[in-house]
């Protein structure tokens, strides 16, 4: 089994479910980022063994929550290492709005794991985009750079829809294959 941690922050608890999910799927430890922006006591060292990390923040403003960005800063103490570097990354987000600018939060999740070295790996999922698509068919939202979800404004953590949850567990499962690919290789 690969060693494969989810690295992830959420404020109200909907990426944390979507966490679980992929976590899920991946056969992954979760390491939340906590509401000070601070990994548990360990963490650092846990994502430096892993041959994954797959990060996930809720989309705020636009981008990655504040205490997602402030772990990320934190990280270039193990960039200067290159500790993370050939490991395999994939991220995932998960907004109020249907569009919501997700995509910006996976593409800030991309840059990320391209300034540390990682290799990415995307959603990998057929985008359910025709005229009998329905909400909680599998990628119903058609992303490709990594998993989103999407939760109404005024629904809890308890609400996410089965589909998008399914989704974040599929992503999990492929980020788990093709880490083992890599490790054989
Ligand atoms: C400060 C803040 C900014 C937000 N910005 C966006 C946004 O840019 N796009 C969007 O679709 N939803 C936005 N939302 C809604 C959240 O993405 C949504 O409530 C999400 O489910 C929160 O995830 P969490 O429970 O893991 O924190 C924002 C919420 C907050 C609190």
């Amino acid at each position: 089994m690969p060693d494969i941690v989810v690295v992830y922050h959420s404020g109200y608890g909907h990426t944390q479910r979507m966490a679980q999910a992929v976590a899920d799927g991946a056969g992954a430890e979760l390491l939340p980022i906590d509401a000070e922006g601070h990994l548990p006591e360990g963490g650092w060292e846990r994502l430096a063994a892993a041959d994954a990390i797959i990060f996930g923040s809720p989309t705020y403003m636009g981008s990655v929550s504040w205490q997602f960005k402030k772990f990320a800063d934190a990280s270039s103490k193990a960039w200067y290492a290159q500790a993370w570097k050939d490991k395999v990354a994939a991220g995932f987000t998960n907004s109020a709005g249907m569009n919501g600018d997700k995509l910006a939060t996976l593409q800030t999740l991309f840059t990320l794991a391209m300034q540390h070295g990682m290799i990415w790996v995307s959603q990998g999922l057929m985008p359910s985009n025709t005229k009998a698509a329905l909400r909680n068919d599998v990628n119903y939202l058609g992303a490709y750079s990594g998993a989103m979800a999407q939760s109404p404004a005024d629904a809890g953590a308890q609400d996410m829809l089965p589909g998008d949850l399914e989704t974040a567990r599929l992503f999990g499962q492929r980020v788990a294959q093709v880490t083992a690919r890599f490790r054989q290789a």
